[in-house]
């Protein structure tokens, strides 16, 4: 039986689907002994819910984007009217579908720049977009919100997180350059319950349903817009961003490193394009690097598209949790691994930053050991070299 789920219902329950998994899919249905209300299963709805609105925004404002929309914030990285909208659209709704629980929400943006003279005109335009978005949300009493509302909606977000209590962790436009130049961005949202992440949302509004990996022949007919999720122990699902059923899926059983590709940064200021060229080699990867902007590197490799992710940022650089919260649990959920280059788990309870050993690795549980130790000889090799 088939009940269509639509990821704007906040309260819809996944549904067992009974279709035969295929040979060559890494993609598995829900089975009926699959189904329980998972402990985080309000989180999930909420989550799901505010990211697919987060999304709507997103989307209507790529296809117009005005010059105005885009500012550069004082670190020099842009940011947009989406940015910012689709910041007050999570917090708002997070805090409305979960009213009986704290709130408490580390985010990427605030509102410092927003309430600079000179910035009434852009307020308004995200104002009017988080107005229209929320529009057919009926249930909430407080729409539609004022500027006011917006301003204090994006600031909810200056919580530090850390080891205690619940914190979600919001990047409301990952990869806003790739937003930009019209190609991929996520919304990445997820919940740290004591420091842990237990709860992960990834909408990646122009990733297709299809394969990106190398092997697979890609469909033009392939539908647009994918949502992935995933809960401590339950496994990483994904669906269509408009409302299809989720399936489960899992990373690539690839062994073989030769027959592996790999993600990375599509921005090279962003990791060492040299460092991971020559860990690819020591690996005897023979495919060229797949490089894509945002999180939705972790949801295409929670799917098998690719086997490894690879993300050395330059010395300084330090590493943000809204960067990598979301996309960690989907891929670990996937039966993947995240870690830092020495192979430590991620560590998200210390703040808003992660303290890392050189960089950010994700694969398979089978390629993991052989790319540690590839990543270290190509490290080693780099410092003796300077
Ligand atoms: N110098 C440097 N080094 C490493 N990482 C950086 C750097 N500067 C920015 N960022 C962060 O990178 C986020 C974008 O993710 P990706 O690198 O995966 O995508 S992209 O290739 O840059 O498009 C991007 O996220 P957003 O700001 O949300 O777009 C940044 O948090
Ligand atoms: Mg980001
Ligand atoms: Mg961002
Ligand atoms: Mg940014």
């Amino acid at each position: 039986m088939y009940i269509t789920l639509s990821c704007l219902r906040a309260t819809t329950i996944v549904v067992p689907t009974l279709i035969p998994k295929t040979k060559t899919s890494t993609f598995s249905l829900i089975t009926s002994s699959s189904l329980s209300m998972s402990t985080y299963h309000k989180e999930l709805a909420a989550a799901k819910k505010a990211a697919c609105l987060a999304a709507r925004l997103c989307q209507k404002v790529q296809k117009s984007l005005l010059q105005s929309d885009v500012q550069a914030k004082l670190d020099k990285s842009p940011v947009t009217v989406a940015d910012y909208g689709s910041q007050a659209v999570v917090s708002f709704v997070l805090e409305h579908e979960l009213s009986a629980e704290p709130f408490s929400l580390v985010a990427e943006e605030d509102s410092g720049d927003l309430r600079k003279d000179g910035s009434q005109e852009t307020l308004d335009r995200i104002t009017m977009l988080v107005n229209d978005t929320l529009a057919n949300e009926n249930a909430y009493s407080a729409l539609p919100l004022s500027a006011e509302n917006v301003l204090t909606a994006i600031d909810k977000g200056i919580s530090e997180g850390g080891p205690v209590g619940r914190h979600w962790v919001l990047d409301p436009i990952d990869g806003t350059k790739g937003f930009l130049r019209g190609d991929q961005y996520a919304i990445a949202l997820a919940l740290l319950d004591r420091g842990r992440v237990v709860l992960g949302v990834l909408a990646c509004p122009n990733l297709s349903l299809a394969s990106i990996g190398m092997q697979t022949q890609q469909s033009s007919a392939s539908q647009i817009g994918c949502l992935f999720s995933a809960v401590i122990g339950e496994g990483t699902f994904m669906q269509s961003l408009d409302g299809s059923s989720p399936v489960k899926v899992n990373v690539s059983a690839i062994e073989n490193p030769e027959e592996a590709s790999f993600f990375e940064s599509f921005e090279a200021a962003h990791s060492l394009h040299d460092l991971t060229s020559s860990i690819a080699k020591k690996l005897g990867v023979k495919a060229p690097p797949v490089r894509i902007d945002s999180q939705a590197k972790y949801g295409a490799l929670s799917r098998g598209d690719g086997a490894i992710y690879l993300r050395f940022p330059h010395a300084g650089y330090r590493e943000k949790i809204w960067d990598h919260a979301a996309g960690s649990i989907v891929v670990t959920e996937a039966g993947g691994l995240v870690t830092d280059a020495a192979g430590n788990p991620l560590d998200f309870s210390k703040g808003k930053y992660l303290d890392l050993y050189h960089g950010i690795v994700a694969t398979n549980q089978k390629l993991m050991p052989s790319l540690l130790k590839a990543i270290q000889e190509s490290i080693d090799e780099k410092a003796s070299s300077l």
